[in-house]
């Protein structure tokens, strides 16, 4: 039977694995949240490798402050590059298939289609830079790796950009909301089904996968949906802006490119607006 170690597993989508583990009863899962298993203690790591017997790991252990990650380059580097390696590393020394998520970050945001596995990356923040050295260890270390790069994650947990929206509309606050970015926002639960079916179907076409829900938007557009579906649009104060100040700049167009993940992987894809719409009809979100 196959074994799987989630890391990070009280983050977002660490959590949204842990639903979606009831639809895969042929798989067995190690949910480990920071607290009990933090990747940077390269020697916890090995230990709880060899007192368990992992056929896979996915990590969603990350940094993930976007703004943040610019004044604690440090913290970034430490867990999302350094301690990739030890995993990579352990992974490796145990036999173990790494799944590893990374971000739309990695790229600059200069083209003007959607992004393959293969265009060149070039971040332009501290947390993409961050993200890109993990891949780049994962890819040097390991032989049996997955790396799936998807974008504007969210759900009902933790701190994403839909809660945010949801909870400025519901207390009332004026929302202005930048056009400066075109990606796609990606409901987790999508993802984290894809990475389990990934795992149930065996697949050994292990390498680098765009995976993100289909179709683009700005940030202004995903806000302005979430708004509509849940009712709230005429009644909130929403505005457009194209200089919205942050710390950390962010690619102008990051579209990924799924063609690669729907070949070889067969993973479906699903609109942007009908996984919102799932996500907000079939779950109770805590703000
Ligand atoms: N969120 C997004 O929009 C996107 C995310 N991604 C990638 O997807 C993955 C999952 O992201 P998401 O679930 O949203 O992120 P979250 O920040 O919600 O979850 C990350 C989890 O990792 C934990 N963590 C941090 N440091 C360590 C450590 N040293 N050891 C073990 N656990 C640690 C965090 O704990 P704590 O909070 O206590 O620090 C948190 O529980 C990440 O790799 C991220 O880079 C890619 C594209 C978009
Ligand atoms: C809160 C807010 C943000 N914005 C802008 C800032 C930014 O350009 C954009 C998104 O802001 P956020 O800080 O929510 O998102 P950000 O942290 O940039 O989200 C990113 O997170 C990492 C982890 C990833 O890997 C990326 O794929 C992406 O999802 O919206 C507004 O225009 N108005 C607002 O009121």
């Amino acid at each position: 039977m196959k074994k799987i170690l989630v890391t990070g597993a009280n983050g977002q989508l660490g959590r949204c694995i842990n639903d979606a583990a009831a639809e895969f009863p042929d798989l067995e899962f190690v949910f480990v949240p920071k607290e009990k298993l933090d990747i940077q203690e390269a020697n916890s790591l090995k230990d709880f490798f060899r007192k368990n017997h992992f056929s896979h790991c996915i990590n969603t252990a990350a940094y993930t402050n976007v703004e943040k990650a610019e004044s604690e380059s440090d913290k970034a580097f430490a867990i999302n590059s350094e301690a990739v390696k030890n995993l990579a590393e352990t992974c490796k020394e145990n036999d173990v298939v790494l799944f590893h998520i990374s971000t739309d970050y990695v790229f600059d945001g200069t083209k003007k289609s959607p992004y393959l596995e293969t265009d060149l990356t070039n971040p332009i923040n501290v947390y993409g830079a961050s993200k890109l050295k993990g891949e780049n260890y994962i890819q040097k270390i390991s032989n049996k790796f997955f790396i799936f790069r998807t974008s504007w994650l969210y759900s009902q947990y933790g701190h994403n950009f839909l809660k945010t929206i949801l909870k400025y509309a519901e207390e009332g606050k004026p929302l202005t909301i930048t056009t400066e970015q075109t990606g796609t926002p990606t409901n987790a639960n999508d993802l984290a089904r894809a990475l389990l079916q990934v795992i149930a179907q065996d697949s050994k076409d292990y390498g680098v996968y765009h995976y993100s829900n289909s179709g683009e938007t700005t940030w202004f557009g995903f806000a302005e949906e979430i708004l509509r579906q849940t009712k709230k649009l005429k009644d909130t104060n929403l505005a457009k802006t194209n200089h919205y100040r942050t710390f950390a700049a962010r690619p102008e167009y990051s579209v990924l490119d799924n063609t690669k993940a729907q070949n070889k992987l067969k993973l479906k894809y699903i609109d942007w607006r009908e996984s919102l719409q799932s996500v907000l009809e079939k779950t109770v979100i805590n703000l």
